[in-house]
């Protein structure tokens, strides 16, 4: 399997000098853990590189400049952990409230060499004045009442990033809201808002 010709559809530049290698890297450790815990409901590699890997890129390849980003609900590390290997010189923090995704995700972190931090616990117990450039949010649960929640990490000025399926919204007033960008494949939709 050729991970750069299934990511071609959600690159809009070529991948940097040994990212390829990290994702195959990072592919091999979920599909490790996945056989005896339950990472992701994405159990094969093909999806696991087009679905979490592609759209993940996707993001990054949509935000603008930024020096820390809040991944909300990382999970197995996503969109965070791809974002973190394309923007090299920006921390990335994956928060993961489920212990055993937190430690799949300090595993990840360490063996990947990235310099993401992993706050291990809801992001709800952060301290208040902990914000970030971008709070980004993919597939968590009861979105909207994490929405509240993500709008509350993100400085003023800086932007939230939801990613969505084709489900209404409604989307927190004080951002100015770009229009919707489709995620290729069965992706979803980005929205990305600037907070006044
Ligand atoms: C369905 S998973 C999606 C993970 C990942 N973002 C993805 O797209 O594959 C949602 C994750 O968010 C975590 N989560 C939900 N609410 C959270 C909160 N308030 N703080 C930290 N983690 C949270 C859950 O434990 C779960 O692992």
């Amino acid at each position: 399997m050729k991970v750069s010709s299934l990511l071609q559809p959600y690159l809009n530049a070529p991948l940097p000098d040994g990212v390829e290698e990290k994702l195959a890297q990072y592919l091999e450790l979920i599909l490790k853990w996945n056989a005896r815990t339950n990472l992701t409901a994405v159990r094969d590699a093909e999806g696991i590189v087009r679905r979490h890997f592609g759209e993940s890129l996707f993001l990054g390849g949509l935000l603008p400049e930024f020096s820390t980003l809040l991944d909300f609900g990382s999970g197995a590390g996503f969109p965070g952990i791809p974002v973190q290997l394309i923007r090299p010189l920006s921390k990335v923090t994956l928060a993961e409230s489920q212990g055993k995704k937190a430690s799949f995700l300090r595993e990840a972190v360490r063996s990947l060499a990235i310099p993401s931090d992993v706050w291990a616990a809801r992001v709800e117990t952060m301290p208040e004045s902990k914000t970030f450039d971008v709070v980004a949010m993919r597939a968590v649960d009861g979105m909207a009442a994490a929405i509240a929640v993500a709008v509350s990490k993100v400085r003023p000025g800086g932007q939230l990033a939801l990613m969505l399926g084709r489900e209404k919204m409604d989307l927190p007033e004080d951002f100015n809201w770009a229009d919707p960008v489709a995620v290729p494949g069965d992706g979803g939709l980005i929205l990305l808002g600037s907070r006044n």
